[in-house]
């Protein structure tokens, strides 16, 4: 395949289900036009973010996600962790709005991960509009993902169940605050995202990457040193485009269609100096109790298998899944709240 250096891009109102096959099978991400959100709604949506970083420290602190025994709530810069490495971002994690639960013996711990939001006061316009922000990704989600699994030949509505109940949607509001005192340019380090579909908004500063196919394909072959993604090259610097989501596929999709749609690695370099970067992403996710069963589909005999990394297990029980990332992310609610948590 040639070198990619952009992403294809996919219209939701004009649906060429070829193109989107390709893009899903060969790059694992595209930037998704005709998908019906407006400029203003993405517009308030990142004005709802911006000002939420605006607020004095304080406001941001009062909701600390170190208060959440859910991992809801505001992390500061510099306490995300991927991959050990601290990310140079701070940001707010919000989710389904749902009492307390607190697992009771002999039930998965992935339970913690249903709870209440924890909401600024200095900005209660927040609520609303991140509430209805996901209401309105999930429908686009939820179409998108239904057209996916009829492009590769499975029925569309396969996974319907899995979202029904409570689906734990994701959204991060996230900013980028330029590039840590002591020069490193990790936003956030080489990572895949654990659910189904990512919707990205982004404003114009750049600064995410994406693994290239060719160096997926080099580490596969052993031609690579295979450092877990953490090298130089191989990665396409993802262009903003007005209006765009762009969309990924996590490690279920994975799952699902045992390896023959992968989750690609991405990562975001810190925009240079103090110059800041703010993004949403939408994590479309079934319940955490979904067991995501194969797909039945015309490649899935011929599939290579899902990626096959110690560092790195698939979990077909979403919770697990996500409970992985929440595990690795933040060791410091961990610490305080969960210090018996182990991934698997
Ligand atoms: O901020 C971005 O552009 C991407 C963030 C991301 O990949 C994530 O939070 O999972
Ligand atoms: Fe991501």
């Amino acid at each position: 395949m040639d070198q990619l250096t952009s992403l294809p891009v996919i219209d939701l109102s004009a649906l060429d289900r070829e193109a989107l096959h390709r893009a899903a099978r060969d790059v694992g991400f595209f930037q998704l036009v005709g998908h019906g959100i407006t400029p203003a709604e993405q517009a308030r949506l990142l004005g709802a973010a911006r000002a939420f970083f605006a607020l004095p420290e304080a406001d941001r602190y009062a909701i600390d996600n170190l208060n959440s025994p859910h991992f809801r709530g505001y992390t500061r810069i510099g306490n995300e962790r991927t991959q050990g490495r601290r990310d140079w971002r701070d940001q707010i994690d919000i989710s389904n709005e749902l009492p307390a639960r607190v697992p009771g013996p002999g039930e998965p711990p992935y339970w913690w991960l249903e709870g209440p939001n924890q909401w600024p006061n200095a900005l209660p316009a927040l609520r609303e509009v991140s509430l209805e922000w996901m209401d309105r990704l999930s429908a686009v989600a939820h179409r998108l993902l239904r057209e996916l699994l009829a492009s590769i030949g499975g029925p569309e509505d396969f996974y319907d169940d899995a979202f029904s109940g409570n689906p734990r949607n994701h959204l991060k509001l996230v900013r980028y605050p330029g590039r840590a005192p002591e020069g490193d340019d990790q936003g956030v380090g080489v990572h895949k995202d654990y659910g189904f579909l990512t919707l990205l908004l982004t404003d114009e500063v750049p600064g995410l990457e994406v693994e290239s196919p060719e160096n997926e394909d080099a580490l596969r072959s052993g031609s690579d040193k295979g450092d877990g993604g953490r090298r130089a090259g191989g990665f396409i610097k993802v262009p903003h485009l007005p209006g765009a989501f762009v969309v990924n596929l996590g490690e279920l999709l994975e799952v699902a269609t045992n390896g023959y749609l992968k989750a690609t690695n991405h990562r975001v370099v810190s925009p240079p100096g103090a110059r800041e970067r703010y993004s949403a992403p939408f994590f479309y996710n079934p319940r955490l109790d979904a067991h995501i069963v194969p797909l039945p589909f015309p490649g899935a005999s011929d599939a290579a298998g899902v990626t096959e990394d110690p560092g790195n297990p698939l979990f077909a029980e979403f919770g697990w899944n996500e409970l992985k990332g929440w595990i690795r992310a933040h060791p410091e609610v961990v610490k305080k709240h969960h210090p018996e948590l182990t991934i698997g």
